[in-house]
């Protein structure tokens, strides 16, 4: 019996009619930019450029509740569990260009945990789509806080935005911070202590 694919593990499958709309207007735009779509280069250039731009924007067929939701186990564990260092990869709203850094994410449960990789998971769900990163860091926070209903939930992202550096202020060495926090995060100490542990490394 074939095994029924996960979403997640369905995101290189790409609509063929999706595919050929995209590719057809991606061939207009590169000609609007004054190339020549014919030559050898850039034959297949459209094509490949439609398939990458949906997979940029993948998450927009997850469903990151049913992600958590699917990997949910009920333990009596009340400390802290932090993630951290989750690579992020997204894409800014306004101009089509990356940002791209770390996200930190913890949360203290209140009987039940989630498998560890379901949160780079969901992470990935919410960034693989056109995202402002406040927007990202408060998504990622209230999916955690309504799939477990922990004591509560912090997500910090550092990232930088090829937009203020490639183009635009042309600031190569900016990183903005946003953050997000629910619960016992309010609390000062709650809050300090996963700074710090977001703060320290390993090694
Ligand atoms: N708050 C927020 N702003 C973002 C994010 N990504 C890009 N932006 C900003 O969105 C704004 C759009 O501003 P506009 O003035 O309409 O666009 P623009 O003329 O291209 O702006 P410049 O980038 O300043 O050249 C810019 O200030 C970007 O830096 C994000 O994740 N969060
Ligand atoms: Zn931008």
């Amino acid at each position: 019996m074939i095994k029924e694919l996960k979403s997640y593990e369905k995101i290189e499958q790409y609509d063929a009619e999706i595919t050929a709309s995209l590719a057809d207007n991606y061939k207009t735009i590169i000609d609007n930019l004054g190339e020549d779509v014919t030559r050898e280069g850039l034959e297949k250039t459209p094509e490949r450029v439609a398939k990458a731009m949906q997979y940029l924007t993948h998450g927009y067929g997850l469903d990151p509740l049913e992600i958590l939701q699917s990997a949910m186990f009920t333990e009596d564990h009340k400390q802290m569990i932090v993630v951290k260092d989750i690579e992020v990869y997204s894409m800014c709203e306004h101009h089509m260009l990356p940002f791209f850094g770390k996200a930190h994410v913890a949360y203290i449960p209140n009987g039940k945990i989630v498998g560890l990789s379901k949160i780079p998971r969901i992470v990935d769900a919410f960034a693989r789509r056109m995202q402002v990163q406040e927007r990202l860091t408060d998504q990622i926070k209230d999916c955690i806080q309504e799939a477990l209903n922990p004591l509560g939930v912090a997500v910090v992202i550092e990232a930088q935005h090829m937009c203020m550096q490639m183009r635009g202020i042309q600031k190569q060495n900016s990183v903005t911070t946003t953050s997000s926090f629910t619960g016992a995060f309010e609390k000062d100490k709650t809050r300090k202590e996963f700074i710090s542990l977001i703060s320290n490394k390993f090694s």
